[in-house]
This record gives C-alpha cells, structure tokens and sequence, in this order.
C-alpha cells in the first residue's frame, strides 16, 4: 500500500546570499491530484522543488513529505520519486544500465527496471549509450528514474521541455493515471495553458511568494469580465462598483466589468430601468489570466 503522499510546505524562505529565492512559502499538495506548480521564470519552483527532495535546505520554515523530512526516509525513492533540471546522467553508459545502477543501489528488484522502461516508451533506445539521446528521450530516462521505486510522490520540474507534441500528449497521460492511482504528483511549468490541460489543481508563485492556490477552474475564471454596453453608462458605473466590483469605461458609454457575471449586471440594470444595449461575458485566455495574476512578480522585464 503507498503511503498518503502529501507534501507540505510551511513556511519556507530560501536565501542565497542577500537574494530571496522564496519568500514565507506555504501550501499543501495533496494525493490523487495533479498539482500544478506554475510562475514566470526565476519565482522559485526549482529551489522549491529541491528542498522538497532535500537538495536544499530552507534558511527558514520546512519541508515534510508524509510528515517527514526527505532525509529521513528509509528508503526514499520508493516514497518521492524526482524529474529535477536536466540531468547530468553518464554518458558512456546505455539507458538501461543508468536504471540498473540505480536499483541495485536502492534495493529495487531488476524486473522494474524493465517495467519502467516499458513504461516510458524507451525499449528501442533501452540499450543505446545515453550520451546520444535527444532531449526528449532524455527526459523520458528521467521520467523513468523518477518512477523506479514505484513512489506515492512524484516531483516534476518542468517535465514537458524538449518534448515533441506527441511526448507532451504522452507525458500529460502518464501523470493523470498516476494522479488516478491516489499518487501525488507536482508538477511545475511556466505555461498556463499547458497546466490548465494537465492539472487539477494549481499553485502559483511569483518573486517567491504564494500568489494562488486554487483549482484550475477558480483560477482561469480570474480573467472573466463582461461588457457592457449602455446609455446611461455613467450611471450603471456607480451602482455596479463595489468592494469586490471593478468597472473600467473603455470607450464612451462602454463598460467592462470584473467581479460580476452577466445575469447579475442584467438585474441591476433592469432594476433602475437602465436599457442595456450589449451585455457579453469575455473569458480571457489562460495565458492572459497567468499573465495578469503575475504582472507584479515579473523578475525580469524587458527594458523599454
Ligand atoms: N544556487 C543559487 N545561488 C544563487 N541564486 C540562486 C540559486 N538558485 C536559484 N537562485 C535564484 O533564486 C531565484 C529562484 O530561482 P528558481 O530556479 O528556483 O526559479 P524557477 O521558478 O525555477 O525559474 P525557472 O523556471 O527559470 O527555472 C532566482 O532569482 C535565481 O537566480
């Protein structure tokens, strides 16, 4: 039987020198989910995904997996199983002997090394040098690492990059049955739209601090807004603004609204006899919602 699985971060800043790569971070991921792990480049996923695996350690706060530290954990990979930054894997050796070393290592029985391979599509390559494997094929053999000891908690960074659509198809299967099996698996990504397909849940971070932990839906719904079309424009501006309302006048007698849908618009409208000459929802697209979520936690903006 696995073990629950959950990852909880409390707490947590990471200093390196006088930089702040994580500010006072906490979330919980939880089992049978995919978690998506989302922020514009340089917010702190990979140190974060690292203390997690005890690669790093927090200048504050901690990082429990089942209730423990990684380092505490009899035998690790088969509890968190990790797919961190590239790895630097021996070249001269072949796919399945990397694996192999690997499960002898860690008391893993043989067979599994043929499972995995199975399972991540490598049979072809299994027995190729690795040094001339392509960068999808490469995060495939990481994939498979990270599956070796058949772990509750999967830790993915950036899983998708140098995958070919198909590979991105593959690899957004792979870690829905996984989740499906009442594993935990976290994932971190900076595109939205590709999160929005694979996750269920999402946690966003920028500049190293939490900016939202919500389900894909809540999340996407951010960028919904409805415009409205009116006469008396003014006049509907001032009964619709409120503490969670906000109303911009994008054109002469053109609303666009935040906070509230249609229906509701249409009432307080109708209720002080205001004819509405359009009323139209606009969801903004999942890149747009990321990207206004994020605006203020952009580390690195072009100069203009
Ligand atoms: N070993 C280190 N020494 C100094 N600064 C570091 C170190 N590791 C990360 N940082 C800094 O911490 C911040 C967070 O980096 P991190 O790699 O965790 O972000 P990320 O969200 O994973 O970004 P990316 O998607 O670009 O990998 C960055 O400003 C980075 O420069």
């Amino acid at each position: 039987m696995h073990p629950t699985g959950v990852i909880e971060v409390n707490g947590v800043t990471k200093r390196y020198g006088t930089r702040v790569a994580v500010d006072d971070l906490s979330f919980t991921v939880s089992p049978g989910a995919v978690t998506g792990f989302l922020g514009p480049n340089g917010a702190g996923k990979s140190t974060t995904m690292r203390m997690i695996v005890g690669l790093d350690r927090p200048t504050a706060g901690e990082v429990l997996v089942n209730g423990r530290h990684y380092a505490e954990h009899a035998a690790p990979l088969r509890e968190v199983g990790a797919l961190l930054e590239a790895k630097a894997v021996h070249t001269g050796r072949s796919a399945y002997h990397h694996l192999l070393a690997m499960a002898l290592t860690h008391g893993i029985p043989r067979r599994r090394v043929e499972e995995v391979i199975d399972l991540v599509g490598l049979q072809e390559v299994a027995r190729k040098r690795v040094g001339g494997f392509s960068l999808g094929m490469g995060q495939r053999l990481g994939v498979a690492a990270a599956l070796l000891g058949d772990p509750a908690t999967l830790i993915l960074d950036e899983p998708v990059n140098g995958l070919d659509p198909e590979g991105v198809r593959w690899i957004r299967t792979l870690l829905r049955s996984l989740a499906a099996e009442g594993r935990t698996v976290f994932v971190s990504s900076h595109l939205m739209s590709e999160m929005a397909l694979t996750a269920d849940h999402l946690i966003v971070i920028g500049k190293g601090r939490l900016i939202a932990n919500a389900s894909v839906a809540e999340v996407t719904a951010i960028g919904r807004s409805v415009r409205v079309r009116a006469q008396e424009a003014a006049r509907l501006r001032d009964l619709l603004v409120g503490p969670d309302v906000t109303v911009d006048a994008v054109e002469p007698g053109v609303l666009q609204v935040n906070g509230l849908d249609s229906s509701a618009i249409g009432r307080v409208a109708c209720e002080h006899s205001i004819a509405l000459d359009e009323l139209t929802p606009i969801t903004a697209s999942l890149e747009e919602a990321f990207m206004d979520l994020t605006k203020d936690a952009v580390e690195f903006r072009e100069a203009s």
